[in-house]
């Protein structure tokens, strides 16, 4: 018989920049808003590679329970035996060293996107999660989506028939007067320091959509790896600005076309005017996501026959604590069941699947020739990397 109470995971913050504070306050969100009463969460602890001060901040600013540690580095937060796992939420140029950090000390790992640098920190996270025993999985949010998970049982279903072409795109239009883009150099989204760029950031939410509806639905003695043909335009730091990949399932006859670009919007006016910027098409017919491709709201299903069913999928926000929620809370209910369950990883994103995907955007990186330095590339573990230590 199920049991009554629910099941709660203990969080490990790593990171107090923006989005660790959006997840922090999902954790914080009433589970019972979203109709969730099997599992729970609390947060345990949040580290600062800057201060101990910086973390006792952010544990304020979300309004943590008093309990709650506070510490200012991230060797003490993986090391603190009360934490069941660690939400790794630094640039995407830290994640391989801090996520390592967190497996060598038997932690269990949230990740964030994009997960690594290059697939082989991919495959090197895959592999010592493995030996240590633990749970790990890349935190692209969007696939515990309750949304992401009609439209993949959608087409799993033959709703639209055989899926053939997916196309997505994911970009900002942050082309500024100057001829640069509206980010500081220094800025995450194109300092190569901190694997800046297009395809990172938001390109892999484009290659989500495909992989989610081109290759996550295969049989899986089906499984095909794709080809890849990109085209990169390069931004003068040296991280891509725009980047368009096919990536092709020759055996099951199907392509995906996924975009990102920092120059032009998916959605240029932000009313929607730009239609869907997910179009899953299939012999009998289509569906469409609309909103940005990270958060999206509502899919339409349209039959070659023109009958179109929409169906909206809110996100349902906590009144009582300011009205949080953004949709993040669905990937850490997913983290407490597989714990719950003893699942070393998701069956919404497989780790065979996130190296898959991150070979992609490595082939797609090196047609472009963009190159990250090798302190932030390198697969070789180092508690003592700067990354690991915050000396910056
Ligand atoms: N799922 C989603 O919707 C989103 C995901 N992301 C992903 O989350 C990650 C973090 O992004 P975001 O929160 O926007 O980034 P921020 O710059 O806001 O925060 C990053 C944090 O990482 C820590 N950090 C450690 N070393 C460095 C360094 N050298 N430079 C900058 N920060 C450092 C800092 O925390 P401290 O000093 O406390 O250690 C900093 O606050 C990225 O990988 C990004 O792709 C981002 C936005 C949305
Ligand atoms: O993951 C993300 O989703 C939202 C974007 O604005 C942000 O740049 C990116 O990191």
């Amino acid at each position: 018989m199920a049991s009554s109470t629910p099941y709660t995971v203990r969080w490990g913050i790593m990171a107090t920049g923006w989005i660790a504070e959006v997840f922090t306050k999902d954790l914080l969100a009433n589970p019972a808003v979203r109709d969730v009463h099997d599992v729970r969460h609390e947060v345990a602890a949040a580290a600062s590679s800057s201060s101990k001060d910086r973390a006792v901040e952010f544990l304020t600013k979300v309004k943590a329970p008093d309990s709650a540690k506070a510490y200012g580095s991230y060797h003490e937060l993986v090391a603190d035996p009360d934490i069941d796992i660690i939400y790794v939420a630094t640039p995407h140029s830290h994640h391989f060293q801090n996520a390592m950090l967190a497996l060598e000390a038997g932690k269990n790992v949230l990740c964030e996107k994009a997960l690594t640098v290059n697939a082989a920190q991919a495959r090197k996270l895959v592999e010592t999660a493995r030996a240590k025993g633990v749970f790990f999985m890349e935190a692209v949010w969007t696939r515990y989506f309750p949304l992401s998970i009609q439209v993949r049982d959608l087409i799993s279903s033959g709703a639209i028939g055989n899926v053939y072409r997916t196309i997505a795109d994911l970009s900002v239009g942050r082309d500024a007067p100057d001829g640069k883009v509206d980010f500081p150099d220094s800025n995450r989204m194109v300092n190569p320091d901190l694997a800046g760029g297009a395809l990172l950031d938001l390109g892999i939410y484009a290659l989500t959509w495909v992989f989610q509806t081109l290759y996550h639905v295969q049989p899986e003695e089906q499984k095909e790896s794709p080809k890849v043909v990109a085209a990169v335009n390069k931004y003068h730091t040296g991280a891509d600005e725009t980047t368009s990949i096919i990536v092709q399932f020759p055996q099951h006859k199907s392509h995906g076309i996924a975009l990102t670009s920092l120059r032009v919007a998916s959605d240029v006016d932000g009313q929607g005017s730009s239609g869907a910027a997910i179009r899953i098409q299939g012999s009998e017919g289509e569906i469409q996501v609309i909103g940005p491709a990270y958060c999206p709201l509502q899919y339409k299903v349209i039959k070659k026959d023109g009958k179109v069913d929409v169906v909206d999928c809110p996100i349902p926000k906590d009144a009582e604590r300011d009205g949080w929620g953004q949709g993040m809370f669905w990937e850490a209910d997913e983290c407490a069941r597989c714990l719950r369950d003893g699942s070393k990883e998701s069956k919404s994103l497989p780790w065979s699947e996130s190296v898959v995907i991150m070979e992609v955007m490595e082939e797609t990186l090196r047609q472009g020739e963009v190159v990250y330095p090798e302190v932030i590339a390198t697969d070789v573990f180092d508690a003592q990397s700067p990354l690991n230590t915050g000396k910056r």
